[in-house]
């Protein structure tokens, strides 16, 4: 056997070989068709797609908002130009699919569809009557006109992803950090450092799991999986292990598929004095992590004040040249001016290195590690939050970074280049448009191929769980987490209810941690809408109901999330919540929210609408077990579930869930809700 290959393949030798024991070259091949696939079914909604002939078809598809006028213009954001838009009639805007963190670009409205843009900037901000857009710059004079702004398909990031696999296929393998390739493709068994590393933990409240978790990480050589089933403290514990490796003196590269995932580590890792800093545009940060942007480093930086100085200077001769009349001065007053902007390019390019190899840990979404800031930089361990929830190939971008660098380079690897992976595999994975390139794949996650592949050796589970009452958490940690590894609720929850909160008393609708309101009998069939999804407004307006009532003991409606599998069930809510009358006005501060979309997000109440009601007992994508954890375990301190028992009885993983409600919480009728 060639030296050092895979004692795991002696291991499974009598085994067939797991679908995640795939080679780089087959990756390498699988994945750049799929890639195609996805930017495709990603520009087929976009204003970029052949098929958009007009306009109104545009506007139609949601791709483009036409008419529309600016009504605020605000600097912020480090310079950014803050525009806000509203229709030219002032009412609510058109439906459209543009969503914070889109990028797109702004256009006279009646200019053709390929005209060049006035900007192109980033959603920031997002109201029923009004969005805001952040531009770099934005010519003042023609926002006077009647405008119309168009959705970018993000083609970049693509790109950048078929890149990350040519590089991949160009011998990686070669490359000091070439072991952790080996490892991450089953060639080369994972190595742990022979003693248990011990540490001071800097969050004293750090439980038994997480601590075993931290040390492990610790211990590491090449790659380590941390997997938290929903509230057990996922980022707490990365937050951790980032602390002790700057303790340790390693340079970290922290990462999350997500922008919000990347500010969640940034909040919690500012109280503790960390040289940080977050990398990514502005407009797509949350306000309280401002402060750590690359941008506002910069601004406070000596290089960034040269670079003003010398702007400033070069302001002072370009007004010398205009009124300049002698060609030997002119020439001269340009000469300067040149190597003026030569060195203001330098102090503004030694400014952004400085910030970054200041840093002890930089932070960024994992398409933002492509950025140039980052180019000639190595890191000693690369963190991804969230990794279950991110294309394998996106955690490549991250991890080839360090790889690619250190091969240029010929540089040893410092402390061996190692990875940390945290995520659940039984929450839901990446979102994929493309349904082929989902069926074949691309939606496979690293997290969930290294699980397989290797298992325990190199991953902990955390078990100690911090939201959810323990009637909630346990019908997940049997179901889905089949009781291997037994999950407890900590004190601080096992036990609580809406009616322990202030102001809530007790009453049938808050003395309960599970609720099940049946809708079989009740003729509340559901329907299709144009676009083929489904919904059931029956349904909406018994869990709207239900709603009602828990405000009515004194819940608070923001502390109330309503959730749905299916898009169209969210519209409906949303408009039948819009037209209840005033003296529920309050239930207006309630969230509504697919379940796809509320992942990572919690409350103390959940319902959920199921949606699904007829005779052929068809249930969809209800079946997938992974969404169902996601929906009930968003819940602190009460689920109910809205469904038909007799249709989503036909599906034997939900007829357990509705058993399990049964057994353990409250039935109800939705007959009783209905006519409130
Ligand atoms: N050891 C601990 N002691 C007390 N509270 C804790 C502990 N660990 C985590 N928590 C709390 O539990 C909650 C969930 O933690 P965190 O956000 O880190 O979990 P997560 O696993 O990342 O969540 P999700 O399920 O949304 O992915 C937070 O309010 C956190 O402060």
């Amino acid at each position: 056997m060639e030296k050092g290959k895979s004692n795991c393949k002696n291991k499974n030798k009598n085994k067939p070989a797991p679908s995640s024991a795939i080679t780089l070259e087959q990756f390498v091949s699988t994945m750049a068709p799929l890639i195609d696939l996805e930017k495709d079914a990603e520009i087929s909604v976009s204003m970029n797609s052949a098929e958009t002939r007009s306009l109104d078809s545009a506007q139609k598809k949601g791709s483009t908002i036409l008419n529309l006028k600016c009504v605020d213009i605000q600097t912020g954001l480090m310079g950014k130009m803050l525009l806000e838009f509203q229709s030219n009639k002032g009412d609510i805007l058109p439906p459209h699919k543009f969503g914070t963190h889109d990028v797109v670009v702004l256009k006279p409205k009646k200019a053709d569809l390929g005209c060049p843009a006035l900007g192109q900037g980033v959603v920031h901000r997002l109201k029923d009557s009004s969005i805001t857009i952040a531009f770099d710059d934005v010519p003042e004079e023609c926002l006077n006109n009647p405008l119309r702004l168009e959705k970018l398909a993000n083609e970049v990031t693509y790109r950048r992803m078929k890149d990350t696999l040519i590089q991949l296929s160009k011998g990686v393998l070669k490359g000091p950090a070439s072991d952790l390739v080996r490892v991450l493709f089953g060639e080369r068994p994972p190595t742990m450092s022979k003693k248990d590393v011990s540490f001071t933990p800097s969050n004293r409240n750090l439980d038994h799991s997480q601590k075993d978790a931290i040390s492990k990480a610790l211990s590491s050589k090449d790659v380590f999986l941390l997997h938290g089933p929903p509230g057990t403290g996922k980022t707490t514990t990365v937050v951790e292990i980032i602390l002790q490796e700057v303790k340790r003196g390693s340079k970290i590269l922290a990462c999350a598929a997500s922008n919000i995932a990347v500010d969640n580590i940034v909040e919690r890792l500012v109280p503790h004095r960390v040289k940080l800093v977050r990398l990514g545009h502005p407009a797509r940060m949350l306000p309280q992590v401002l402060d750590n942007a690359l941008d506002a480093q910069v601004l406070r930086g000596d290089n960034s004040s040269l670079a003003n100085d010398i702007r400033k200077e070069m302001k002072a001769l370009n007004g010398k040249l205009l009124k300049a009349k002698d060609r030997n001065v002119k020439k001269d007053i340009r000469r300067e001016l040149k190597s003026l902007s030569r060195e203001e390019r330098k102090r503004q390019q030694l400014a952004v290195t400085d910030v970054i190899k200041n840093a002890d840990v930089v932070l960024t979404t994992l398409t933002g590690v492509l950025t140039k800031k980052l180019d000639g930089l190595s890191f000693d361990v690369v963190v991804i939050d969230e990794a279950a929830q991110a294309l394998e190939i996106a955690c490549w971008i991250a991890l080839l970074k360090i790889s690619l660098f250190m091969l240029v380079n010929c540089q040893p690897a410092l402390k061996g280049s190692r990875c940390i992976l945290s995520g659940d595999h039984l929450q839901l994975p990446p979102t994929i448009q493309s349904v082929e390139a989902e069926k074949k794949g691309l939606g496979k996650t690293l997290f969930e191929r290294l699980a397989d592949l290797y298992g325990d050796e190199i991953m902990s589970m955390l078990t100690v769980q911090y939201r959810m009452h323990e009637q909630i958490m346990n019908w997940s940690s049997g179901e889905l987490y089949e009781n291997k590894v037994l999950i407890e609720a900590h004190s601080s929850v096992a036990s609580h209810m809406l009616y322990h909160l202030e102001d809530v008393k007790e009453s049938p609708s808050t003395e309960k941690a599970l609720l099940l309101i049946d809708t079989a009998g009740c003729d509340m069939e559901e329907k299709r809408d144009e676009e083929d999804s489904t919904l059931n407004e029956g349904e909406a307006e018994v869990a709207i109901s239900h709603a009602k009532r828990l405000v009515e003991s004194g819940v608070r409606a923001s502390d109330i999330g309503l959730i749905t599998p299916y898009a169209a069930q969210m519209l409906v809510q949303v408009v039948f919540l819009k037209t209840l009358k005033s003296n529920v006005d309050e239930l207006k501060e309630m969230e509504i929210s697919t379940v796809d979309g509320f992942q990572g997000r919690e409350k103390e109440a959940i319902i959920i609408s199921m949606v699904r009601s007829n005779s052929k007992k068809e249930v969809g994508f209800l079946s997938d077990r992974r969404r169902m954890n996601v929906a009930v375990t968003r819940a602190r301190r009460q689920c109910c579930l809205v469904c038909d028992t007799e249709t989503v009885s036909g599906d034997k993983f939900l007829k357990g869930l509705i058993e399990y409600f049964e057994e353990h919480g409250e039935y109800l009728s939705a007959s009783e809700y209905v006519n409130e």
